[in-house]
C-alpha cells in the first residue's frame, strides 16, 4: 500500500489541519544556524494555506525531556517561518493548553499558527502507550485532520507522529513523499560501487543500521563520534572521546561480518585530538591507535578525522557511483574540527552518480561550510529516519499513513 495523500482528505477549506513538521533546526544562542528544515516544510504549508485550511503546525525541537525549557522554544523557528512564508505566523506558548486552544480558535481560513515544542509534554515521547495516547487525544482536540510531514521523525513512535494519525483523518505531506522518492532509488537498485559514510553523535541510535547495510554496500566509512567505539572494539585506547562501551561486542560482530562478506569497513588512520571541548583547545593530530599518546593523555578528545583519513575517504567517495552520507565527520560547529566534514562534503559534490546527504546536522554542516544544495543529488531532512528506511525497517510514522 502506498501513502495516503493530502487529496485523500477531501476539501480542507475552513478545516483545522494539524501539520506535524520536523522543525528541529540547529540553534546557536537562540539563532538558527541552518533553516533547511523550515524551508523544506514550505511546499506543504503553502499548499494548505492556499486551499484555505486553518493550519496548526506542531514540531519538536531538541530533546527537552518532557518539560518546558526556554532553550528549546520554537519561538525563533515560528518567526523564521513567518519570514520565509511571507505572511503572519502566530505562536502559542504551550502545546495543548489555553494559549494553543485560543490561538487555534482565533485562526481564520488561510491562517497559520505554530504551537510550542511538543516535547515540553512528557506524553509526546512516552514509551507507555496509554500516556502517548492521552497526549495525542489532547492534540486531536485542536484539529479536524492531520498532515504528517516531519520526515526526520517518522522513525519515532511518538504521540504526534504515530498515535495522533490513528485518531484524526491523516495523510502524508509533500516533503515525506519527495524524500521517499529519492530513498527508494537508493534501496531499489543502487549502482555499485555503493558507499555509505557514517558519523555524528547519535551513536547507539545509528549503529544498528550497520548490520543491515553490510550485505548491500561495497564500502562503509566510519567517522565522527562513531569511530571511537570501533577503535575501542579493536583494542585501542580512545582517551575521553565519545564511546559507547556497551556496544563493543556488537561492533566486533560487524567487523567480523564485513570480513566474511568482503565489504570494506574503512576506519580512520589518524584523528584530530583536542585538549578540551572548545574552539580554543590545544590540538594534536595523531595516529588512530595512539590517541592517548598526545600531550593531553587520557583527557584528550577525538573531535575530527585526521587529514590522511579525510583524503582516503574522499578518494573512495569520488570513485563511487552511489553514496549515502549521514553524520558529520567531526565537531564541524567549531572551525578547528570542520576539515574532515568539509573534505567528505567536497568529495560528494564530485560523485559521478547519486549522492545523498541525510540528517539535520549533516545538512546544516554542508550549508554552513559553504556548499549549495544543488551540488548534491539530494539533501534529506532525516538522518536516523533515512538510515532506518535504508535498513528496510518498518517506520511507525509511515506505516500509520498506509505505507506497507
Ligand atoms: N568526534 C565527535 N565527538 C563528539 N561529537 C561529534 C563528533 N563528531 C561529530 N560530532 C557531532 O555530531 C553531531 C551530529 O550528529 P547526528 O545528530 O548523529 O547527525 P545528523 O543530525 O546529521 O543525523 C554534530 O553536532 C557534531 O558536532
Ligand atoms: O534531528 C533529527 O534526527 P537526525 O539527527 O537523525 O537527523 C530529528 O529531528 C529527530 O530527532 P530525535 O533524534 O531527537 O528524535
Amino acid at each position: 500500500m502506498t501513502l495516503r495523500t493530502i487529496e485523500s482528505l477531501g476539501s480542507l477549506r475552513g478545516k483545522r489541519v494539524i501539520v506535524r513538521c520536523d522543525l528541529n533546526v540547529p540553534l546557536d544562542d537562540g539563532r538558527i544556524t541552518d533553516d533547511g528544515r523550515v524551508r523544506a516544510s514550505l511546499p506543504t504549508l503553502s499548499a494548505l494555506l492556499a486551499e484555505g485550511a486553518r493550519v496548526v503546525v506542531v514540531s519538536h525541537l531538541g530533546r527537552p525531556d518532557g518539560e518546558p525549557n526556554p532553550k528549546y522554544s520554537l519561538a525563533p523557528v515560528a518567526a523564521r517561518l513567518g519570514e520565509l512564508i511571507g505572511r503572519p505566523v502566530a505562536f502559542a506558548t504551550d502545546t495543548v493548553g489555553a494559549s494553543a486552544t485560543d490561538a487555534v480558535a482565533a485562526l481564520a481560513d488561510g491562517e497559520i499558527v505554530v504551537l510550542e515544542n511538543l516535547r515540553f509534554n512528557a506524553g509526546e515521547t512516552s514509551k507507555v502507550d496509554s500516556e502517548r495516547g492521552a497526549f495525542a487525544a489532547q492534540l486531536a482536540e485542536l484539529g479536524d485532520a492531520l498532515v504528517s510531514d516531519g520526515f526526520g521523525v517518522v522513525h519515532r513512535k511518538q504521540a504526534s507522529v504515530y498515535d495522533l494519525a490513528q485518531i484524526l483523518p491523516s495523510a502524508a505531506g509533500l516533503l515525506i513523499a519527495a524524500e521517499l522518492d529519492v530513498l527508494d532509488r537508493l534501496t531499489a537498485n543502487p549502482e555499485a560501487p555503493y558507499t555509505v559514510v557514517l558519523g555524528g553523535s547519535k551513536v547507539s541510535d545509528k549503529l544498528g543500521v550497520i548490520g543491515h547495510l553490510l550485505p548491500r554496500v561495497n564500502s562503509l566509512l566510519i567517522g565522527g563520534g562513531m569511530l571511537f567505539t570501533f577503535l575501542a572494539a579493536q583494542g585501542h585506547k580512545v582517551g575521553s572521546s565519545l564511546l559507547e562501551a556497551d556496544q563493543l561486542d556488537t561492533v566486533r560482530g560487524y567487523l567480523a561480518e564485513a570480513e566474511r562478506l568482503g565489504v570494506k569497513i574503512v576506519l580512520p588512520t589518524d584523528v584530530v585530538v583536542a585538549s578540551k571541548f572548545g574552539a580554543d583547545a590545544e590540538i594534536a593530530v595523531t595516529a588512530a591507535d595512539s590517541i592517548e599518546e598526545t600531550p593531553f593523555g587520557v583527557s584528550g578528545l577525538g573531535l575530527d578525522i585526521g587529514p590522511d583519513t579525510a583524503q582516503a575517504f574522499a578518494a573512495i567517495i569520488r570513485e563511487s557511483k552511489t553514496v549515502f552520507w549521514n553524520g558529520p565527520m567531526g565537531v564541524f560547529e567549531l572551525a578547528p574540527f570542520a576539515e574532515g566534514t568539509r573534505a567528505v562534503a567536497a568529495a560528494l559534490t564530485e560523485v559521478d552518480g547519486l549522492s545523498v546527504v541525510g540528517g539535520g546536522d549533516s545538512a546544516a554542516a554542508v550549508r554552513i561550510l559553504g556548499f549549495n544544495d544543488d551540488q548534491f543529488g539530494h539533501i534529506s531532512t532525516g538522518g536516523g529516519a533515512s538510515l532506518e528506511f535504508l535498513e528496510g525497517k518498518r517506520l511507525p510514522g509511515l506505516e500509520v499513513l498506509g505505507w506497507a
